[in-house]
């Protein structure tokens, strides 16, 4: 089976790989992250998610000195809480599980729990085990035995504050029978069944219809309907709702399984408090089991797996957990998760469907790949529509035709992805049709697409005329980690392209003739009714003005060459300067063998095969032919020279956290970068400094309680020359 991306071995990796790739990781987590628990719109599947995460460990375990400050591995889980809600502390952290996959995976988790607590081989290890709902968990605070407040895991340490909203739910109880702690915080998951989820995604997916089809007419539209992906987005997006009374109206269920802070102590065993649960009213997973010992596990799993799909609600694993809360006690916790429970998650889960669609996508360096579209069906839980085909061998080689029956899987390394096609139920024109042909030619622009010898990729070689690559290549151009235009997003790039006044990143600077005509577009200078208004033009000229001369790296990162990330960028203005000096030298590099070429390869974290990309950009005459058009309209600043910087955060890791008052969060980090600091988002013990601003979060206590030097905001001006 081949992975999206054919990542390489993590025994293949050389360092530099593995830096790049642990700082890709990092942010793709967190991106996702952030999208799945802050906005409940997840922009991966689980299993992709996992397999990120999975990647990420295998490529610390290898280099454990290029474990990140920000490492995924070591950062709270979840998200801080949303805007909008108060925030709720938990008195004891609310973590994640660590994940086992095989028998031999929590074999390993049931000896490492026999040495952490040195116990003999006869001594048994008693588990509690429990359907690993797919829901969201909650913290529920009693006080004197009546509900005070509710709140969402958020960042594991801090929560949203969701009180109303809990107290809509039938199965919460307001009051405990007697007797019961003076305070105690009780744990579950608050869960949509599939039945309830099939019949709200149904609901919702007809008023987002609706919307739609009251916007083609022009007529006016409220706010945008949200699909849920699946159950456990349902139920988040439905209890972290602003307005409790939409909550109410959303068919939500709650089994508690676990406890927080509690002012005396409940039980001695698990199942004990489960059965205390119980009698205060809370309803427990009625499969949950006491197992006599760890070799009962293999035989529940099976079980689980065989009982799954019959279940009314979608659950993705079993949480196994030691039975005696002394040893629970002793072991603690490591990192993000306790060293006492795993969730042993079950494999892929697989389901059939009709492919109605090869589309092919153009990438912003003219890559074509052809994208699946299926009727939509259920997979595990999640409502899959699209899944890549990775590269037209792929393809080929499944032999997969429009109109087949496919057999879809969601699984740890891919997806959602086309396993195979279900031969007997080929149709017989599609028989007839013979197997599917890759384009010859770019659907966006029509230039002839080839396939070089050896590559598995397919690629427009329309370059700067195809409009694909072009309105692409100038959405990276101005983006903010690349020239920061402001007020250019997507949409006024697409006019001013469809206008026929920007082709090229050069043609920007040479908007100001054009300023008049621009205003008179509807929404720039003028309303529907006529009527001059904005100063939308204005504001955009200035802001593309301010910006000929960003520095260096930013322009070279701008450039979109491939493989020429921020990183690469920001090396390559360090190690040549200035934007002459640069660009001389790439052409002379393009010479194979030539000084130029080797000190190109040579530059700490480049390499070979970056070195020939850049080397191929160069040899294309229009590629230079551009480069030179956008050198006549902007002068890139010099990159400042770190080696002799003596500032006091050269060689430094640094976190600003918060609001800043003078400059913008990434001001600041730019200009902590050019005193050659290393900015990072979360804080570790690897921070040196910790810049709070206001209303700063999690973070600032973070610093505090790890007891790392925190500068407030006029201190680190001054400390930064900035005055
Ligand atoms: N698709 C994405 O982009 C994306 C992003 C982030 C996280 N995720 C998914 O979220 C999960 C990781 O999140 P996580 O850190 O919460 O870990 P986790 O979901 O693996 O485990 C912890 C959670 O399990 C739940 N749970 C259900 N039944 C339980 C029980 N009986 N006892 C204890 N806990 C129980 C609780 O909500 C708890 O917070 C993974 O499944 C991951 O794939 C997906
Ligand atoms: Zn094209």
């Amino acid at each position: 089976m081949t992975a999206p991306l054919r990542p390489i071995p993590v025994d293949d990796l050389t360092e530099a790989q593995a830096a790049e790739e642990l700082a890709a990781l990092a942010e793709a987590i967190e991106t996702a992250d952030i999208a799945y628990h802050q906005n409940d719109a997840p922009v991966m599947t689980d299993a992709e998610y996992d397999a990120l995460r999975r990647r990420n460990a295998a490529i610390e375990r290898r280099f454990p000195a290029l474990k990140r400050a920000d490492s995924p591995s070591e950062a709270s889980p979840g998200a801080a809480p949303a805007a909008g809600f108060a925030k709720s502390r938990h008195g004891t952290p609310m973590l994640s599980l660590d994940n086992a996959f095989s028998p031999e995976d929590f074999a390993e988790f049931a000896k490492s729990i026999r040495r952490f607590l040195k116990l003999p081989p006869e001594e048994t290890l008693r588990f509690v085990a429990e359907p690993k709902i797919d829901g969201l968990s909650v913290n529920l605070l009693y006080e004197n035995g009546v509900f005070v407040r509710g709140a969402t895991r958020g960042d594991g340490t801090v929560g949203e504050d969701i009180t109303r909203n809990l107290e809509t739910l039938d199965e919460l109880p307001r009051r405990l029978p007697a007797p019961f702690p003076d305070s105690i915080e009780i744990r579950g998951e608050v869960f949509m069944t599939k039945a309830d989820f099939l019949a709200f995604h149904a609901e919702q997916t007809r008023l987002h219809e609706e919307r739609e089809q009251r916007r083609e007419r022009g007529e006016k539209v409220g706010e945008a309907v949200r699909i849920p992906v699946n159950p456990r987005n349902a139920a988040a997006g439905s209890l972290r709702q602003l307005n409790p009374e939409v909550t109410a109206r959303r068919p939500l269920k709650l089994f508690a399984y676990a406890q927080g802070e509690s002012s005396s102590p409940v039980a001695e065993t698990h199942a004990g408090y489960l059965k205390q649960l119980e009698a205060w009213g809370f309803r427990v997973n009625p499969l949950s089991r006491t197992l006599p010992d760890e070799t009962a596990a293999k035989a529940f799993q099976a079980e689980m797996t065989a009982e799954r799909a019959g279940l009314a609600y979608d659950i993705d694993g079993v949480v196994y957990k030691l039975d005696r809360l002394d040893w629970q006690g002793r072991l603690g916790f490591v990192g993000r998760a306790p060293r006492w429970a795993i969730a042993w998650k079950f494999p892929a889960e697989r389901a059939e469907t009709v492919l109605l669609e090869i589309q092919i996508q153009v990438g912003r360096t003219g890559a074509l790949t052809p994208r699946a579209v299926m009727q939509p069906v259920n997979v595990g839980g999640v409502m899959v529509q699209h899944a890549t085909l990775h590269n037209e061998d792929e393809i080929a080689r499944k032999d997969v035709r429009v109109g087949d029956t496919v057999i879809l899987q969601r699984a740890g390394d891919v997806i959602p992805q086309i396993v195979g096609v279900v031969a007997e139920k080929r149709p017989p024109e599609v028989e007839a049709a013979g197997p599917w042909r890759p384009l010859t030619h770019c659907p966006a622009c029509g230039s002839h697409a080839v396939r070089p010898e050896g590559e598995v990729v397919r690629r427009c070689t329309g370059g700067l005329v195809c409009p694909a690559q072009t309105v692409e290549r100038l959405k990276h151009f101005v983006s903010r980690n690349a020239m920061d235009i402001e007020g250019l997003g997507e949409e006024n790039i697409l006019r001013l392209h469809e206008e026929g006044l920007v082709k090229s990143p050069a043609d920007l600077f040479r908007l100001a003739p054009h300023a008049e005509r621009m205003r008179g577009w509807e929404g720039w200078g003028r309303s529907a009714k006529g009527a001059a208004g904005t100063k939308k033009v204005a504001n955009l000229l200035a802001a593309i003005e301010s910006r000929r001369n960003a520095p260096l790296e930013r322009f070279i990162f701008a450039l979109g060459i491939r493989r020429i990330g921020e990183q690469n960028a920001k090396l390559l203005a360090r190690h040549y300067q200035s934007f002459a000096a640069w660009r001389e030298k790439m052409v002379a590099a393009t010479t194979l063998g030539s000084e130029a070429r080797e000190e190109l390869g040579s530059i700490q974290g480049i390499g070979p095969a970056i070195a020939t990309e850049l080397a191929e950009f160069f040899a294309e005459r229009h590629n230079r032919d551009a480069l030179d058009d956008l050198a006549r309209e902007v002068a890139p600043a010099d990159a400042e020279d770190f080696s002799t910087n003596d500032s006091p955060f050269a060689g430094k890791v640094i976190v600003f956290t918060g609001t800043l008052e003078k400059t913008s969060r990434d001001e600041a980090e730019a200009v902590a970068e050019r005193l050659g600091a290393k900015v990072t988002k979360s804080v570790s013990k690897k921070t040196d400094f910790v810049v709070v601003g206001a209303e700063a979060g999690s973070k600032a206590k973070k610093a505090a309680e790890l007891g790392l030097r925190t500068l407030t905001e006029a201190e680190w001006r001054e400390l930064a020359g900035l005055g």
